[in-house]
């Protein structure tokens, strides 16, 4: 599927976001920044009707529709296809005086090609091209007889024309489903002259109901069938052009033109009276109704409900898509790792927590990562990288270069190091295979409460969620996701605080082999961003991926964060990437933007950051590359940073290690071996 902006009557495609945010919803992960948007009142006007009906699918938040029907999944932008081929369509925003959206025909512009103009409205500066995309895409529908999903949005201003207004109906809901229709006409007209005395050629589409008995949901109440006609009750005629030879429909009141827009004579009307600013179409063309021909069925509008197979595990990227609520119809995306609930509410439930994948599987796609990975890891030349002894672990340290302006300070501001277990680390009893069963387990009964939180835009109608689920554990940590946190580290489940103890000797093993390799070879490190001791953790954020899951590029700069951030990877293998910020400024040696850093993470591995100013000029993002990975990663939280006082005793309190947990810490390989 793929999407394109600048749809018809669409004006809603700039993205919203938290100025402070660091993560971001990354099912899109398109990267562009976002404008902070406010949440548009959904405010009743009182002079229009109810409808008749109820909308087949509906939201308030558009990438909940987007994720819960197959149609239209169009996160920004108007108009949504397949293979080149028209699939839904959103009517959103702004009309063109000859739009109409009736009983059982729509007329609309094909939309893009627009200027944004420098009083910020969007104008037409040039004739529109049969190259455009959206040309392209509805003109294969019409051709293939596309059955096409058709979306109202609302908007809540008041003047001028919109969409919704066209409907002449209140709409509850933000984002409306109408039903499926087929292109019937696409044609060139001139539209209407602009501000400044132009006018150009533009493409017009015109669409019709597929089911033409049932009573549509969107008319008003008491106009039962206002426009609503048969097949043979009107028809429109055809009238062959005396200049170009190409025949038009005769489509206007004000008689006939022609609409081909190559031809001499192209929409001049007999009378030389006629103001194109005020012709309106005939009642043969709005009225005359088209047998949609196609041996196939329509698919239902509402996708039927997910069912957990045999084969399956539950967390393959199906079953991460929202689901149509049987009971209200409302979109609901799957907020929680356990399954789905109905967003309006209702009491509606559906309960599928993921099956535990075995490790033969995620073998098996350990193997195929490094068969797609030709290289295991890919290295600008600016970072140092080196090799460490460790009983039971490969280990490899990158040192990652200062910007040039601050050279001063230290050539390296920070390093990245991969512990890679051996296969008796992973296997042995207690070892990391087993923590990865625990930590399925406790995410299956719930007693870890994975869930996903809107990355930007809480509330409003361009909420996005994150990829992962999430949950929080210890201290409060506050970034650009509001995680609520579940657990304190005294009642944290035994996989959480067994992940803790590993990172804490991972951390400190890291910090001890960097700062002494760095003396060893003369590395001169920035000490303000990258001390040589490790300062124990207090929190831990575990994040769930499921098939096709990813965080995008984000950094862990939150300046009540320690130097030290370490994350321990279970399960599915995935890419983790690192990029020097814009601010970076290192010129063509590190080119900002490009991956510098990348390297696969596996099952098992612990990657620990070390080094403030790592976030300050890089970003790191991660793509999981298989169906179910785990991220549990632990930071300190500065207390003396978090002013208010309650809040400041709480992550103190939430973020101490209980002493019989202290006493089970993970020492290494060699110890676990002495200890047996
Ligand atoms: O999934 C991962 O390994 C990355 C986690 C991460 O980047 C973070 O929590 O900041």
């Amino acid at each position: 599927m793929s999407s394109i902006s600048g749809g018809p009557m669409d004006v809603s495609s700039s993205r919203a976001s938290k100025g402070a945010q660091k993560r971001k919803a990354s099912d899109q992960g398109d990267g562009s920044s976002r404008k902070k948007q406010k949440p548009q009142a959904n405010s009743p006007s009182p002079r229009l009707p109810l409808p008749t009906g109820q909308p087949p699918v509906y939201s308030k938040i558009r990438a909940a529709l987007c994720d819960s029907i197959d149609f239209w999944k169009a996160h920004q932008g108007g108009i949504q296809s397949t293979d080149k081929v028209a699939t839904g369509m959103l009517l959103n925003g702004k009309t063109t005086p000859r739009d109409i959206i009736g009983a059982q025909v729509i007329i609309t512009t094909v939309g893009s090609g627009n200027q944004i103009a420098t009083d910020g409205k969007h104008i037409r500066t040039d004739n529109q091209s049969t190259k455009s995309k959206n040309y392209v895409i509805l003109t294969n529908a019409m051709r293939m007889n596309q059955p096409v999903g058709i979306v109202v949005g609302k908007q809540s201003v008041e003047k001028g024309r919109y969409a919704n207004n066209l409907l002449n109906v209140e709409l509850a809901n933000h984002f409306n489903v109408l039903d499926w229709f087929f292109i019937t006409d696409i044609w060139s007209e001139r539209q209407p002259t602009q501000r400044d005395g132009s006018s150009f050629m533009h493409y017009m589409v015109r669409l019709q109901s597929i089911n033409l008995e049932t009573v549509p949901w969107w008319l008003p109440q008491g106009h039962q069938r206002e426009g609503m006609h048969a097949i043979g009750e009107f028809h429109c005629n055809t009238i062959t052009c005396e200049s170009c030879g190409t025949s038009s429909k005769e489509i206007f009141k004000e008689g006939w033109c022609c609409l081909e827009h190559t031809c001499a004579k192209f929409f001049e009307f007999s009378s030389p009276a006629v103001d194109i600013n005020a012709i309106q179409y005939n009642e043969n063309f709005l009225n005359e109704r088209i047998q949609w021909s196609s041996e196939r069925e329509v698919d239902p509008l509402a996708p039927a409900l997910p069912v957990l197979e045999a084969n399956c595990y539950g967390s393959e990227k199906a079953f991460k898509r929202g689901i149509v609520c049987p009971t209200c119809k409302i979109a609901s995306r799957r907020l929680s790792w356990e399954g789905w609930e109905c967003e309006k509410k209702c009491g509606f439930k559906l309960s599928m927590p993921p099956r535990d994948v075995p490790m033969a599987i995620i073998n098996q796609e350990t193997q195929d990562a490094f068969k797609k990975k030709t290289k295991f890891f890919r290295i600008n030349e600016g970072i140092v990288h080196t090799a460490h002894d460790v009983p039971g672990y490969e280990v490899t340290s990158f040192y990652l270069p200062n910007v040039p302006q601050n050279l001063q300070e230290g050539q390296f501001i920070g390093s990245v190091t991969v512990f890679r277990p051996t296969a008796p680390t992973r296997e042995r009893k207690g070892g990391l295979d087993d923590l990865f069963l625990e930590v399925q387990e406790a995410t299956r009964v719930g007693s870890v409460n994975l869930r996903r939180y809107p990355a930007f835009c809480k509330g409003s109608h361009m909420e996005e969620l994150t990829s992962q689920f999430s949950c929080n554990m210890g201290a409060d940590y506050k970034f650009g996701v509001v995680v609520e946190t579940s657990n304190d580290f005294n009642t944290a489940p035994d996989p959480v605080m067994k992940a803790l103890s590993r990172l804490t000797w991972g951390g400190a093993t890291a910090v001890q082999l960097t700062a002494g390799n760095a003396a060893e070879n003369n590395l001169s490190v920035d000490s303000s961003s990258m001390p040589n001791h490790f300062i124990d953790f207090n929190e831990q954020l575990m994040l769930g991926y499921f098939e096709n899951s990813q965080i995008s590029y984000h950094d862990d700069g939150e300046k009540e964060l320690g130097p030290t951030v370490a994350t321990l990877s279970l399960g599915s293998p995935s890419v983790m990437n690192f990029r020097a910020k814009k601010k970076a400024d290192f010129g063509d040696k590190l080119r900002a933007d490009r991956v510098l850093l990348s390297f696969v993470v596996e099952h098992g591995d612990l990657v620990i950051m070390h080094g403030t100013k790592i976030h300050k000029y890089y970003d790191h993002a991660v793509t999981a590359g298989g169906i179910r990975r785990y991220a549990l990663t632990c930071r300190y939280i500065r207390p003396e940073m978090i002013p208010d006082p309650v809040r400041r005793q709480k992550a103190i309190a939430n973020g101490a290690v209980p002493p019989h947990w202290q006493k089970q810490a993970y020492k290494g390989e060699s110890m676990e071996e002495l200890n047996g």
